[in-house]
């Protein structure tokens, strides 16, 4: 049968792999382009009247199939996906979108995948699949495929989306090999008890070496080389084999059609017309249009208004019966409502819940703040549509005194609040300040109290009670290289803080290091400068770890004696000098010269460690205007005014905006 289950020997390996993100010229590259497209965000209603007849009954368990395709940034999911939409007539060929499930503008500029996307496929085989045998007669399979990210942020989607499938699709790049989250999604399907399809893709690439490749599955996850399949998404070569092998080797979803009904949520959205829209599976019973359903975690009862299946839009089905994935419309007014994990069900039965999925780990947080005071609702407004849609984040409301109201968001990692800056942009034409990003801190007091610090401005300097620990959050850091660029690695991890946990030669020419790293170190600038030290070559993967013991300090920026809340950080003693002196000298270069002199210093309690003057200007801009053209004059003030709306004041001094924006990549 050649099904993928992995050894159990494999569990012992866990702990020594995780896994990803790649960071290659060409990713960099992608992350940093910015052509302006618009594209919907979510699927639309599908105008095709053929399709709305679709008769799901047709569909029992044994005739359909839910997988994933599963692999390290870049490797080709989501142009696999496309293919095989194509290839089954669920989207024409040559519809003129480029990879047509990253549907949000940011997928598309960036070339990720940050949201996973599903569609349902319906596929025509002869082949002898557990539960279909039918002399040989070609019988219709209802397919339902799950685009997951690649990014270590939205590993979480990921997880996410495995609850609804029996097997996945693991794909390499047949010249790149194992990459760092190759192995992380690799022990998410294992753990998950998915059957793992190998598909070695790009092979039309002329450094492809499939063999290679083929020995790194074995030698890695014990995948056999022969149970591999060998494809290019972009010439079509052998994708024919690939749907015959879902069907063959994925096993049925083994819900209970007579049981009462049971629907995991996997993911909610907000759409103008319709409202909240879930995707569910249905894990056991049948749902129809028009019943009345009930949420196990959110106790509220709601009647199914509508119900369907992504062909690959929202296409209504009227039912949606065991084993199978779709979407439904219910009256919820937000998607509060909505939590991912939850259970639904029939409002007369009484069901056990079904497992859910772990709560998202917020990594990182930063404050946004309305780049003009006044647009606080506006920006209020859009990040609660925003969240709608990404439920990952946290927010709550802060105030600063440099920049007036404003949002303390806790994000999935660095990408993911990148994302979801631009999205708050693009989609909702907010203009954002972002502070400088921290991880979530624990200090001590004196008095014995333990407190979370997520905004470093936050963290007490009252002389009664002493900050008496600290504890900082860690990561296992999982870094694959070629074994000539070890050397530079190794001094960029200790310079990090970093431990070396393992060092394993995964095959002749690349290497396997494991680090615990403290996430601060990591959270700015870290994959950038693993990318360039390896010409593009690392691939890197972290999860979460423990808490350890840290000597921590808060690091004042003060202007003219004033501190500036919003650029306060928290970091690591023996870096606190360093970091001063750079955080000064980038604020010099940023700051203009103002009609006094201005005093910019770093501190650490009332001791400075670093300090910059920007010297007065002594005459203002109207000056230059040697008395004359009154519309020359008006239009210097125009400009001015402009210019100082940008401005955020701290005192009596005006920061620009840009300056925020810098401090972010030196911290
Ligand atoms: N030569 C070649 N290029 C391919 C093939 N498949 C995909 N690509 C290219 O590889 C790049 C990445 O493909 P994607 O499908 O976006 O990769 P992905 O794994 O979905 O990426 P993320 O969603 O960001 O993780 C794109 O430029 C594709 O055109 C292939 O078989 N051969």
């Amino acid at each position: 049968m050649g099904l993928y289950r992995a050894s159990k020997t494999l569990k012992q390996h866990k702990h020594t792999l995780s896994a990803i993100l790649r960071f290659n010229q060409t990713q960099h590259h992608k992350l940093l382009l910015n052509p302006a497209r618009s594209f919907c965000s979510h699927p639309r209603q599908n105008s095709n009247r053929e399709k709305d007849n679709i008769d799901l009954t047709q569909y029992p368990p044994e005739r359909i199939r839910n997988f994933s395709i599963i692999a390290h940034i870049d490797h080709g999911k989501s142009t696999l996906a496309d293919r095989l939409l194509e290839l089954t007539g669920t989207i024409r060929r040559g519809h003129g979108q480029p990879q047509y499930l990253d549907k949000l503008q940011v997928e598309r500029e960036r070339g990720i995948t940050v949201k996973a996307q599903t569609a349902t496929m319906f596929y025509k085989h002869k082949f002898n699949a557990p539960g279909i045998n039918e002399d040989n007669e070609s019988s219709s399979v209802l397919i339902n495929l799950i685009d997951t990210p690649g990014h270590v942020d939205f590993s979480y989607e990921v997880s996410r989306s495995l609850a609804a499938c029996q097997g996945a699709l693991l794909v390499v790049d047949a010249a790149q090999g194992v990459q760092a989250q190759t192995v992380a999604n690799f022990y998410l399907a294992f753990e998950s008890n998915l059957t793992i399809i190998p598909v070695i893709n790009k092979i039309d690439q002329p450094t492809a070496d499939p063999d290679r490749v083929k020995a790194q599955l074995k030698s890695m996850f014990d995948l056999e080389p022969s149970d591999a399949l060998l494809t290019s998404a972009k010439t079509g070569v052998g994708l024919e084999h690939v749907l015959p092998a879902v069907i063959e080797r994925i096993p049925a979803p083994p819900g209970v059609i007579s049981s009462s009904l049971r629907m995991l949520l996997l993911d909610s959205y907000y759409d103008e017309y319709k409202g909240v829209i879930c995707h569910v599976a249905v894990v056991d019973g049948a749902l129809r249009k028009g019943d009345k359903i009930s949420s196990a975690g959110f106790g509220q009862s709601y009647e199914v208004l509508d119900v369907g299946i992504m062909h690959p839009e929202l296409t209504p089905t009227g039912v949606l019966l065991t084993g199978q994935v779709g979407y439904i419309v219910t009256g919820m007014r937000s998607t509060k409502e909505a939590r991912i994990g939850d259970t639904l069900y029939h409002s007369k039965s009484t069901v056990e819940p079904l497992p859910g999925f772990k709560p998202a780990k917020h990594m990182v947080f930063s404050g946004l703040y309305p780049a003009d005071g006044s647009d606080f609702e506006a920006l209020n407004h859009a990040i609660e549509r925003l969240t709608c849609n990404d439920a990952s984040v946290s927010v709550t409301k802060e105030s600063s005194t440099a920049l007036g109201l404003g949002f303390r968001c806790g994000f999935l990692g660095l990408l993911h609040m990148d994302v979801f800056h631009q999205r708050l942009e693009q989609e909702y034409g907010a203009h954002v300040i972002s502070t400088v990003p921290t991880v979530p801190y624990i200090f001590e007091y004196s008095d014995g109290s333990k407190v979370e610090v997520q905004n470093p401005a936050a963290l007490l300097s009252n002389p009664k009670k002493q900050v008496t620990a600290s504890w900082e959050p860690t990561v296992l850091a999982t870094i694959i290289i070629p074994s000539e660029y070890v050397g530079p690695v190794i001094t960029l991890c200790s310079e990090r803080r970093g431990q070396q946990l393992e060092y394993t030669f995964i095959d002749s020419q690349r290497v396997l290091m494991k680090y615990r790293l403290p996430l601060r170190e990591i959270v700015v600038d870290f994959y950038n400068e693993l990318k360039s030290i390896t010409s593009g070559y690392a691939s890197f993967d972290y999860d979460d770890s423990e808490y350890q013991q840290s000597d921590l300090v808060k690091l004042d920026i003060l202007l003219n004696g004033q501190p500036v809340d919003a650029m306060t950080t928290i970091v690591h003693k023996l870096k606190a000098q360093r970091l001063g002196r750079d955080l000064v000298e980038k604020l010099k270069k940023f700051i203009d010269r103002q009609m006094f002199e201005i005093i910019i210093q770093a501190a650490i309690g009332s001791k400075v460690v670093a300090r910059e003057t920007i010297s007065a200007m002594r005459k203002n801009v109207l000056a230059k205007c040697y008395g004359g053209d009154i519309t020359r004059k008006k239009k210097l003030l125009e400009k001015q005014k402009e210019g100082k709306k940008r401005m955020k004041r701290v005192g009596s001094v005006d920061i620009p905006q840009e300056a925020f924006h810098e401090l972010l990549k030196v911290s």
